[in-house]
């Protein structure tokens, strides 16, 4: 899949380098007035719920802001509001009317991660929520990670939807790491958006921090794989994560049901936790998402006639049409109202609760970061700021430095926690530590290899050394042979001669 690759606007005052390569952007801003069959809320039952639920609805629901503004335009239920002359009344009871206003003329950002294996219908999925394909399906897409950019406009309010998919997730041939990709992704826009915000100029930041992630789990018999849980396990630290059962038509309602509770428990066991930014503040609004989870989903963004002759999104097969937004098939209408009418706002705001977190992580790693580098030189600062770190900063307790900490983040910047984030990266770490294994080993081999050869070089040379031995004592026999014949032949000619050289005689023996 599918990106025609261009790259979003730069209106950022301050371009930060990527961390993670192999990102690509698309960006598809369009506009689209939202149907009326997108907008018909199921009625929430308990009040909080009903209340939460507005919250939501009214981002995405125009007839709902409609009034609203109306009101709020109205001086004479403005009037309204303060006319209890005893002070009793001060409007405050307006406040989240307003409040829904704001965020109606403002709009939302929302982003939402679609992660799975390859093939699952994610790409699908995406294009069946607004009867519009806001992912082109034709394109050849070699990135890990694609991002979607899309403005759905509804009765003048409007939502700035970001998609980021995933496409050809687990197709590697080792996918011992391939989780990294989309943890990464999500850390790095935290990160970006953490030092955006440190910038003067405010008003162009662009936020691409990912609200929720719709995890795509194969439909089987057989559990889950053992990369979804890890890459689940991963994300869900990181981002509001919902699991959702991908091409439910595969499955008959029994082994549906099955699969289901087979998956409520794996992800019970291995302690992976569902939307787990919304805490305990929210829990009883978003107690349908908890009760639901793993919704089913069936994909299509194409029209079918079902069996009273209307013309529904849904597919087609031998044995009849199933519609996609009937509940009676799957859970796609019910999690498509709790993405965007009920729980919008949550999921929104509760990602921002975490961010702030992770901000003042980050903070905070960066003194410490800015203590050690006056120790081990990892990081290049001037005299004056090396200077300043071990005269003016207090590092035992860093609250006490007050504004002072702004020249250490100063020091500590993007490219240096950049820097830190891929020495940290699990993947850098596991190959670091293999490759010194790799090394060990090799140069255990090579050193035993070399005791073996010296040995056998040592044994050798005690093989030459008694070879010699050898021919020495030989040598020494001959010779006393060569004495004895030259002897032998002496006496021999004296003999024959009768005329023995007595001064020769005595010459031979005395050699022997
Ligand atoms: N039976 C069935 N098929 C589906 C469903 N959703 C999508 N498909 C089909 O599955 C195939 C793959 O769908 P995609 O949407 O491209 O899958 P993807 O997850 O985006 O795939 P990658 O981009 O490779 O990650 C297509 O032929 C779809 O028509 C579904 O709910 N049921």
């Amino acid at each position: 899949m599918k990106s025609k690759g261009s790259q979003l606007p730069t209106d950022c005052p301050v371009e930060f380098p990527k961390m993670i390569s192999g990102f690509s952007e698309e960006v598809k801003v369009r506009k689209q007035v939202s149907q009326s069959q997108h907008l018909d809320y199921l009625q929430p039952t308990s009040p909080e719920l009903k209340h939460r639920r507005q919250r939501s609805s009214s981002f995405v629901n125009g007839k709902c802001r409609n009034r609203d503004i109306s009101s709020l335009n109205d001086n004479k239920n403005a009037e309204e509001t303060i006319s209890n002359s005893n002070g009793q009344d001060i409007g405050i009871r307006n406040l989240p009317r307003q409040r829904e206003l704001l965020n109606a003329k403002n709009g939302i950002h929302f982003t939402l991660m679609v992660a799975g294996q390859s093939g699952l219908g994610k790409t699908t999925f995406v294009n069946s929520l607004f009867s519009m394909p806001l992912i082109s399906s034709d394109i050849e897409e070699t990135k890990p990670i694609v991002r979607y950019k899309s403005v759905i406009e509804g009765d003048g309010t409007h939502l700035r939807f970001n998609v980021i998919d995933t496409p050809g997730f687990g197709n590697s041939m080792d996918n011992a790491f391939t989780w990294r990709t989309m943890v990464n992704y999500i850390d790095e826009e935290v990160r970006s958006y953490i030092f955006q915000e440190e910038q003067p100029d405010r008003t162009k930041m662009i936020d691409n921090r990912v609200h929720c992630c719709l995890y795509f789990l194969k439909p089987s018999k057989k559990g889950i794989d053992t990369l979804d849980i890890i890459t689940m396990k991963k994300l869900a630290t990181r981002v509001n994560l919902i699991p959702v059962i991908a091409k439910a038509d595969l499955l008959t309602k029994d082994e549906l049901k099955t699969f289901k509770m087979e998956i409520r428990e794996i992800i019970r066991v291995q302690d992976i936790s569902v939307c787990n930014f919304f805490g305990n503040t929210v829990l009883n609004a978003t107690q349908d998402i908890f009760q639901k989870y793993p919704f089913s989903i069936i994909s299509s963004s194409e029209y079918v006639l079902n069996e009273k002759g209307e013309n529904v999104k849904g597919r087609q097969y031998k044995w009849g049409t199933v519609e996609i937004e009937n509940e009676r098939y799957c859970d796609f209408k019910i999690l498509q109202k709790t993405l965007f009418d009920w729980h919008l706002v949550d999921l929104v705001e509760s990602t921002q609760e975490y961010y702030e977190k992770c901000r003042s992580e980050m903070l905070r790693t960066r003194l410490l970061k800015a203590r050690d580098c006056l120790t081990t030189n990892c990081v290049e600062m001037t005299e004056e700021q090396r200077k300043f770190l071990q005269e003016e900063m207090n590092f035992e307790d860093i609250e006490e430095n007050k504004l002072k900490n702004y020249k250490c983040y100063e020091i500590i910047n993007k490219a240096v926690m950049d820097k830190v984030a891929t020495e940290w990266d699990p993947e850098f770490i596991t190959r670091q530590l293999d490759a010194k294994k790799r090394f060990n080993e090799l140069s255990n081999r090579e050193i035993s290899k070399f005791r073996d050869w010296k040995k056998s070089l040592f044994m050798e040379q005690e093989n030459f050394n008694q070879e010699i031995e050898d021919l020495n004592h030989q040598l020494e026999n001959l010779q006393l042979e060569c004495q004895d014949l030259e002897y032998k032949l002496l006496i021999g000619k004296s003999s024959n001669n009768n005329s023995t050289d007595s001064a020769t005689l005595v010459n031979v023996r005395i050699k022997r």
